[in-house]
């Protein structure tokens, strides 16, 4: 949320200062310039109504409140270089009767960007169709058009005026300096007005090359469609087949972008890009990837292998207990057993701290720019009545497209708090911390279990899917959103305050129930938090008679379920088991009531709770480091990160 916050203040230091009068900060943008402009119909905004600013300016009048034409279309051309202020991208443009207005880019994926990078994204000489303005107007009646949703946007083509500059050349020097939108606009002009077939190939071929640079994915793969159906052979033609091949490759359709870079007949030149898209589609078709190669890469320092995706014997259902939707198992499988693999709408990785949210937001919108089925995908998630097709899902599978116009940001602030993670890694005996944050749109269908059925594990920057246990076909697959080792009534004010939700697992029907019949329990535990959070209140001893408290009371319990309930037990109370157990000899003379069981009962606890969770196998290290096994694997020369897998 920070950076809407954030942006949303930069808007309002924005509005302060034109209310404030001194908007003439503004005001050097407002060179005399002219041009004699024809703006040109904007492809995916046909059937909006055209509005101009006279039309604005009337329908304001006295009323300086923010108002709103929907379903209405301005146009111009933006006839500054863009600027960056307090976070808001600020261009200036003219309309067709020579009106100029104030255009405030305010929007998650532009919002950080440099003034360098909102020139190549806003390129000056752009001809501009905005859908559904929001305008409002500064106090020396100059109207401001806030931009929140990129996509409502578009950029239609240049215009190039008073050059004598031949403007191909313009449009491949463009191209070489690294300004792709600028180049891609300014093809744009050939791909509509050449009259020679030729000339329409080759501004689709560079069209192509610029989209692909900037890394627009779907209209790179549409230019170098087109110019491949207009010319199949020919000049051209293996430059487009690999144009393809690459974006076909992002787009995660290995099998296509294999056939495209065979057909290309430039092997020779693309022998390691090949190579990755055959061990991609390989890992598509067999879920196979090797763990133990990523895990030694890293450790050795070598560059980490990366994967395609893959999803196998999994589904997308509505679970029958109230939980919305959720992923379930197509087949029996063993603990083990990969469901999926899939790359995130948004990640990043931090060593020091969890990465920025404002970032993640804006990977997520651009990205969703890029490519069409990130978008939908995006949207399946956000409508939380669908169940989605699972082909959108699927590398190498055609997907329906069905979404036109949508607010972009509004969906990726919709999900980033319901459905990201975060993994925090604790690596190797000097206990380095590593941070990665994103939004993995597959794994987010997975509902929340105390005693999950399934393991997320974060291999580089893509989410692997296992079974924890032995599951049948139809059972539910689930993953822990939280530390499933803490005791009931702290995860459940964890899981209301961050998803608003109770959970509905059946470890929490059983505790709940405990809890409710047994207040000192409930009271041990929120204490024992609270201690464990704030270190320097830390009573040692108190914490362990926990351990001693709830072991006395469930050595009680007996009959079919018993055992289970035990284990669930031990597993919230955890943190007071290993308090004791780490200083045990200390304690042990103390002990008057019952004596909490060893290492070993404690982990067997934890591992029936949660088998394979991240957490769990930190625990473990812990245990390791603190017992003799540590002085074993430092004699062997190896380091608890091998424990850790
Ligand atoms: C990451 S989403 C999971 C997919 C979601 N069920 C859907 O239909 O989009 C998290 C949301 O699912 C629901 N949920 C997940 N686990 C749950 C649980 N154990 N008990 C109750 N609701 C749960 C909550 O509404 C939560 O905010």
């Amino acid at each position: 949320m920070a950076l809407w916050s954030a942006a949303r203040r930069s808007i309002q230091n924005v509005r302060a200062l034109i209310r404030s009068g001194k908007s003439s900060a503004l005001l050097p943008f407002f060179q005399s310039y002219q041009c004699q402009r024809s703006p040109r119909s904007h492809s995916s905004v046909l059937g909006l109504e055209p509005i101009s600013l006279a039309e604005i300016r009337e329908a304001r009048g006295k009323d300086l409140t923010k108002q709103h034409f929907s379903g209405r279309l301005l146009q111009g051309k933006l006839c500054i270089d863009a600027e960056v202020r307090e976070g808001i991208i600020v261009h200036v443009v003219e309309d067709e009767q020579s009106f100029r207005y104030y255009l405030f880019l305010c929007n998650f994926a532009s919002s950080w960007w440099t003034e360098k990078e909102a020139r190549q994204w806003f390129p000056r000489d752009a001809t501009v169709g905005i859908r559904d303005p929001v305008v409002s107007f500064a106090k020396d009646g100059v109207p401001c058009i806030e931009v929140l949703n990129p996509a409502s946007l578009e950029i239609s083509g240049i215009e190039l005026e008073g050059s004598d500059e031949d403007p191909w050349k313009i449009a491949m020097v463009a191209l070489e300096n690294h300004e792709y939108i600028r180049a891609a606009h300014l093809f744009t002009n050939f791909v509509h007005e050449s009259s020679e077939k030729g000339d329409r190939i080759a501004a689709l071929s560079y069209r192509s090359e610029a989209w692909l640079r900037a890394g627009l994915l779907d209209k790179a793969l549409e230019d170098a469609e087109m110019a491949l159906k207009l010319q199949p052979e020919g000049p051209f033609s293996s430059e487009n087949l690999l144009r393809k091949a690459r974006a076909l490759l992002k787009l995660h359709d290995y099998r296509a972008a294999l056939e495209c870079f065979e057909s290309s007949g430039l092997a020779d030149d693309t022998s390691r890009e090949m190579e990755r898209c055959r061990r991609f589609l390989e890992h598509s078709e067999q879920g196979l990837f090797d763990l133990d190669e990523y895990y030694l890469s890293r450790e050795s320092g070598k560059s980490t292998p990366e994967c395609g995706e893959f999803v196998g014997a999994v589904r997308i259902g509505m679970s029958p207990d109230g939980k919305g939707r959720g992923l379930f198992a197509t087949q029996d499988v063993k603990a083990g057993d990969v469901f999926f693999f899939c790359h995130p709408l948004s990640a990043m990785h931090d060593s020091e701290k969890l990465p920025a949210e404002s970032d993640l937001l804006a990977q997520m919108v651009r990205n969703c720019m890029a490519s069409g089925r990130s978008l939908e995908q995006l949207v399946s998630l956000v409508e939380s009545d669908e169940i989605p097709e699972l082909n959108l899902f699927k590398p190498n599978t055609n997907w329906q497209q069905r979404i036109g116009f949508i607010d972009i940001p509004a969906c990726a602030r919709k999900t980033s708090i319901d459905y990201g993670y975060k993994f925090e890694r604790v690596i190797g005996l000097e206990r380095r911390r590593e941070f990665l944050s994103g939004l993995w749109i597959l794994t987010a269908f997975a509902n929340h279990s105390c005693c999950p059925s399934a393991t997320q594990k974060a291999v580089g920057s893509a989410s692997l899917v296992r079974a924890a246990r032995d599951l049948k076909a139809g059972d539910e697959v689930t993953l822990a959103y939280l530390d499933p080792f803490m005791p009931w009534d702290v995860r459940s004010r964890q899981t209301e305050s961050r998803w608003g939700f109770e959970c509905a697992c059946e470890r929490c029907h059983f505790e709940s129930k405990l809890h409710s019949e047994n207040r000192d329990l409930v009271n041990s535990g929120i204490k024992m938090e609270k201690m464990l959070e704030e270190p320097s209140n830390l009573d040692l001893f108190e914490v362990s008679e926990m351990a001693c408290t709830v072991e006395k009371m469930i050595s009680r319990w007996k009959g079919p379920d018993a055992q289970r309930h035990k284990h669930w037990m031990r597993a919230s109370y955890y943190k007071a088991y290993e308090v004791y157990l780490l200083n045990r000899e200390e304690f042990e003379k103390f002990i008057t009531r019952q004596a909490p069981p060893s290492w070993e009962a404690i982990m067997e606890a934890l591992s029936f709770t949660a088998p394979g969770y991240e957490g769990l196998l930190t625990l473990l290290t812990t245990v390791v480091v603190s017992s003799s096994l540590a002085e074993i694997l430092r004699e062997k020369g190896l380091s608890s990160e091998y424990v850790v897998i």
